[in-house]
């Protein structure tokens, strides 16, 4: 889906995806089915797990009409043209979404049936803009109690209390306020079949003002893709390679770029390969959705952590053009450095930077200046998502040591992702 070769067949469907949906809408509402994807295909997240998206429509013989898009999650449509062509105006196939998420949406709220509360995710969905199958699909989405402040630290907790997922803390216990239908009887401390691990989401950190920390923020499901995603792109034209600065010394990483490509030794974006002289490939659709749904949890995370009404003033957001993919070996690193080679008009407004970690832990350093003793720590680990923006979009930052064998042992066993650590960065330019 994302090789250079499919990006043709991709383009060729965008056009199909525009006509359908608008004579769709002349006749009538359409209904959007999403097709399950079948188990060989490596969807990226946010369209994880689904290959297809029919157009259908809805009364008359018209109903025998109906188009199938390809909607691998590739740059195939951008995502106003989503939103402004097929907007999900009729309803996304609910009755198979109920089927399949109605437990998941039902979950994460404790208290919505699973039809209403499909048509509440998928109505705030649309409202948002943004069509995310990988998150209904996933139980992923923060419930709304998400960036809930725990008393005294800047941490917050409270998903892990409500959340079926939360293993380790679970608060459910029978006879208080949190099961009213068995008050009265005796308090009986929940068992927890899984042991705790991807879902325990329960150090959300505001670290500075405009430098947050989703912890655990990535799915496994949608780490499994996005190892996947760069992998194969990383073989490719543009791919991975190990950069050098002037004076010759090799950086201590693997470096692949995305959307434009970034050359250490120039310090500037350039529109093709320094070794190969490709073009970067794109930056999958899917991508883009997930940084932008980690900056909007960041907003309300922000939002319950101060008082300021408008968290835009704090990380604004941002729609990436650039990602910088790292491969850090287990002796990987990366010294102090800031992030300044974005256009001026994109640093002055402060649009954040969004990391995601995946594979072994990094210990990451962040401060106001290249004095790694005067530098702060903190570990960066598989699914953790990093911003930083606003007042902290200058501020210096690098990885002083991977930690070995600290992946998650499915994450490995799912892709034969090699030791160490993938790192992306999703900047705007
Ligand atoms: O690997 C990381 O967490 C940081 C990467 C980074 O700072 C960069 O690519 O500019
Ligand atoms: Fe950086």
């Amino acid at each position: 889906m994302f090789f250079p070769q499919l990006q043709r067949l991709i383009r060729f469907d965008r056009c199909r995806l525009s006509t359908a949906a608008s004579v769709s809408r002349q006749i009538c509402r359409p209904i959007c089915i999403l097709k399950k994807m079948n188990p060989s295909q490596k969807p990226i997240s946010s369209l994880s797990g689904y290959s297809s998206i029919t157009v259908q429509k809805t009364f008359g013989n018209e109903s025998s009409a109906e188009e199938t898009l390809q909607s691998f999650g590739g740059k195939f449509i951008d995502e106003k043209q989503f939103q402004s062509n097929y907007e999900l105006e009729g309803i996304v196939n609910v009755a198979s979404l109920q089927e399949e998420h109605s437990f998941l949406c039902r979950s994460r709220t404790g208290v919505d049936s699973g039809l209403r509360s499909s048509l509440k995710t998928i109505n705030s969905f649309e409202h948002e803009g943004i069509v995310d199958v990988g998150s209904l699909q996933e139980e992923h989405s923060f419930p709304s109690s998400f960036g809930k402040k725990k008393k005294k630290k800047k941490v917050y907790s409270n998903y892990v209390e409500k959340s079926p997922y939360s293993n380790s803390k679970s608060k459910n216990v029978v006879g208080t306020k949190n099961s009213n239908c068995f008050g009265g009887l005796p308090k009986v401390e929940r068992f927890n079949i899984c042991l705790p691990q991807f879902r325990d989401i329960e150090s959300q950190e505001v670290l500075r003002p405009g430098m947050l920390l989703l912890k655990h923020y990535i799915s496994l499901r949608e780490q499994i893709d996005i190892v996947n995603t760069c992998n194969s792109l990383g073989e490719g034209p543009g791919g991975f390679y190990r950069p050098g600065y002037k004076d010759g010394a090799k950086l201590r990483l693997h470096m692949m770029c995305l959307g434009m490509n970034w050359d250490p030794q120039a310090r500037k974006y350039d529109k093709v390969h320094p070794v190969d002289n490709c073009e970067p490939p794109e930056i999958p659709l899917g991508l883009c959705l997930l940084v932008q749904r980690a900056i909007k949890d960041a907003h309300c995370l922000i939002r319950k952590d101060s008082d300021m009404v408008n968290p835009e003033d704090i990380l604004p957001s941002m729609s990436p053009n650039i990602c910088i993919v790292n491969f850090y070996s287990i002796h990987g690193r990366l010294g102090l450095h800031q992030d300044r080679d974005e256009s001026k008009e994109s640093l002055k407004k402060g649009l954040p930077v969004v990391s995601l970690s995946i594979g072994d832990s990094a210990e990451f350093l962040y401060g106001n200046g290249r004095e790694v003793d005067l530098a702060k720590k903190v570990l960066l680990e598989s699914g953790d998502v990093l911003l930083f923006g606003g007042e902290s979009r200058m501020v210096f930052h690098g990885v002083s040591s991977i930690v070995p064998s600290s992946a998650p042992e499915p994450l490995k066993a799912k892709t034969g992702l090699r030791q160490g650590r993938l790192n992306l960065t999703f900047r705007r330019f």
